[in-house]
């Protein structure tokens, strides 16, 4: 039994319309038939009072007192309590019997209506007790307990309106590509640059992203539009939609006409492949200007790298690069022990590769930069700089070199805590997922990703032991030609390269950490030549990496995280080209992987049975191939042990 009533406050019930709406009905009720006793109580007073002609006026004093008394009994019998000790010798006076006569009649109705009250009270205690799950419905506070019968309020995610709301660039690239010359801002030299690279049409990313960065620049590197400090710029565009142009293009153009060369461009991109490719990109354009491009990613020594970065003029140290394409590691390095490596100057940093950029954090390369940026001291007498606060009159003047963050990724996490460490400023959204985003993050607990439009998804069942043949079937068998295959582990890719090489008639190589960087560069260059049939790689080649004529990509090993699967099969269908992948899936693993790649708003992966019996003749070559591995792989931890 419950010793003890207790009401609680459990927040505004803002969804409960109808519950409220009754509760204050009820409320109302009762203040009403309050108010409706009192009235007929002081009207009841009042006639006893008249009735009595032979009262004396000290007689009316006390009828007038009494009908001050409070309608609370405790209160009525707290003054009578009073009234005994302040006269207890007393006696009773015909005054006093009429004062008492009225008391009572008082008393008897206030004594009525504290018993009805009471009973009432304690018929709602009883019915509370015997039935406590029901007092959380009914009006007033609830009874403690009663919680689990209060409906849970869903809570919804609310994005920044920037996130929810971004500008939509065109999936389609096909059908959407603008003509070069209809692209505003875009100066002649780089179109005739852009011309002569056999690009007459800009993807929809870059039709939409160059001007919007060079708008930022349109009076100058001091100031953006209208001489507020640029925007930072977000984009989240499928694989192979044209990223690396959408910051190359305006950076190259807004630095041409710089006239002391400085590094006022960084580009960090997570591994070496990559870098080598976007500096590869804007040595392209930038030949013809006064630009200097330089890659610091670990290719060359430290040394080297140092003496590409600045050189000493006497007691001074002068930049020799404008652009520089990094690493994180490598870019830590510089910032730490190259004293002729400053980043003062710096106008533009692009984070390629975003959400991996992002979850690389830890390496706190990023704080460095913004530290390096923002350097007391130096030779920025003119345009001091420092690291921007609140915007108010006082700091937008004298104006300083504003920072730009640029950020490109297939899978731009819309994590906005994620994002906040960034530290962007007033962010702009490019992105091409099309979906309403206020109905979208209303029903959808998960992200959603954009998938190349030329892409055709596949999915192979299969057993662990079935699945070489079956990649062997679909390269002997169906002939398919520039196959880029991932497997989950550096030791899978060797042992499957090794197993498809034994069994012979496909021309193979593998590409993982286990190769030193020119091996691997020279694997891409024979692959994108042609001269290799089969790539067989980690995920060292999932991100980023541009070959030419990949048509298709197996998931020989399937991906555990969705971000792996989109930039594995992006690939191939790259530049609005076609392309097919294939994922092999254990029995155990086919549930999970749909779910996934559903959620992520995969438009459709089609189901591929290969039939046993096509993998039938293939069986006794791939049993003695089986056996030759194993010999093979002995030979090779023999000649291992011999080496350490
Ligand atoms: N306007 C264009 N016309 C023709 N080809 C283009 C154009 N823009 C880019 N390309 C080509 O498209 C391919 C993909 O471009 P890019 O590597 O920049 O894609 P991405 O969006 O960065 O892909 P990922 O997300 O995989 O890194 C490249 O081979 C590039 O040369």
């Amino acid at each position: 039994m419950s010793l003890f009533l207790m009401n609680r406050y459990l927040g505004d019930d803002d969804d409960d319309e109808d519950a409220k709406e009754s509760r204050s009905k009820a409320l109302l009720e009762k203040l009403q038939k309050q108010a409706k006793e009192r009235e007929q109580q002081a009207l009841s007073n009042r006639t006893v009072v008249k009735s009595d002609t032979n009262k004396t006026e000290e007689d009316e004093k006390e009828v007038k007192r009494k009908r001050k008394e409070p309608e609370d009994t405790e209160e009525l019998s707290k003054v009578k309590k009073s009234k005994k000790k302040s006269s207890p010798l007393k006696t009773e006076t015909e005054d006093q019997t009429a004062a008492k006569e009225i008391s009572s009649e008082v008393e008897s109705s206030t004594e009525a209506k504290q018993q009805s009250s009471k009973d009432k009270n304690e018929s709602e205690i009883h019915a509370d007790i015997s039935a406590e799950p029901k007092s959380s419905s009914q009006p007033g506070f609830p009874i403690l307990g009663g919680f689990e019968k209060k409906t849970v309020q869903k809570v919804h995610r609310v994005l920044p309106q920037w996130l929810a709301q971004p500008d939509v660039i065109q999936k389609d690239i096909k059908s959407n590509l603008v003509p070069v010359s209809l692209v505003p801002g875009i100066c002649p030299k780089l179109m005739k640059r852009l011309e002569k690279n056999g690009i007459h049409n800009l993807f929809p990313v870059q039709a939409e992203v160059i001007p919007a960065v060079l708008e930022g620049v349109c009076h100058g590197l001091l100031m953006g539009r209208g001489g507020y400090r640029p925007r930072d710029i977000c984009v989240s565009a499928p694989t192979g939609s044209g990223k690396t142009l959408a910051f190359a293009i305006p950076i190259v153009q807004a630095l041409s006409e710089r006239v002391l060369c400085q590094v006022r461009a960084l580009i960090v991109l997570p591994t070496k492949e990559l870098a080598q490719q976007v500096y590869k990109v804007f040595c392209t354009y930038a030949e013809g200007t006064n630009l200097k491009v330089v890659m610091i990613a670990g290719q060359k020594s430290f040394a080297a790298e140092q003496a590409s970065l600045s050189e000493n003029k006497g007691a001074l140290s002068c930049s020799l690069a404008d652009i520089v394409v990094a690493t994180p590691g490598r870019l830590v390095d510089h910032i730490n022990k190259n004293d002729g490596f400053s980043l003062q100057h710096l106008r533009f940093l692009v984070i390629d590769e975003a959400d991996r950029m992002i979850d690389s954090m830890h390496q706190s390369w990023l704080k460095l930069v913004t530290q390096a940026v923002y350097k007391k001291g130096g030779d920025l007498s003119i345009f001091g700089r420092r690291e921007p606060g609140p915007i108010t009159a006082a700091s937008l003047s004298p104006s300083q070199m504003p920072l730009q963050k640029l950020l490109f990724s297939a899978t731009l996490t819309q994590n906005p805590e994620k994002l906040q460490q960034l530290g962007l400023h007033q962010p702009r959204l490019f992105s091409s997922i099309h979906s309403d985003a206020s109905t979208q993050e209303a029903s959808q607990p998960f992200e959603k990703f954009n998938f190349p439009e030329g892409l055709t998804e596949y999915y192979i069942p299969c057993t662990l032991s079935k699945k070489p043949l079956i990649l062997l079937h679909l390269l002997l068998r169906l002939k398919f030609s520039t196959v880029l295959c991932f497997t989950n582990s550096r030791e899978a890719a060797h042992r499957l390269f090794m197993l498809v090489k034994l069994f012979g008639g496909v021309q193979v190589a593998e590409f993982s950490s286990r190769l030193s960087p020119s091996e691997r560069k020279k694997t891409l260059r024979d692959f994108e030549q042609e001269k290799i049939q089969l790539v067989i790689s980690t995920d060292a080649a999932a991100r980023g990496i541009d070959i030419q004529g990949v048509k298709c990509v197996v998931n020989y090993d399937a991906p555990q995280f969705i971000r792996t699967y989109i930039h594995r099969v992006g690939r191939t269908a790259r530049a609005g080209k076609s392309g097919i992948s294939f994922t092999f899936l254990l029995g155990v693993q086919e549930k999970n992987f749909l779910q996934m790649v559903t959620d992520a708003g995969s438009p459709s992966v089609q189901k591929q049975i290969i039939q046993p019996e096509s993998l039938k003749s293939m069986e006794a070559c791939y049993e003695q191939t089986l056996v030759e591995l194993g010999n093979a792989i002995k030979d090779e931890k023999a000649k291992k042990r011999r080496t350490l």
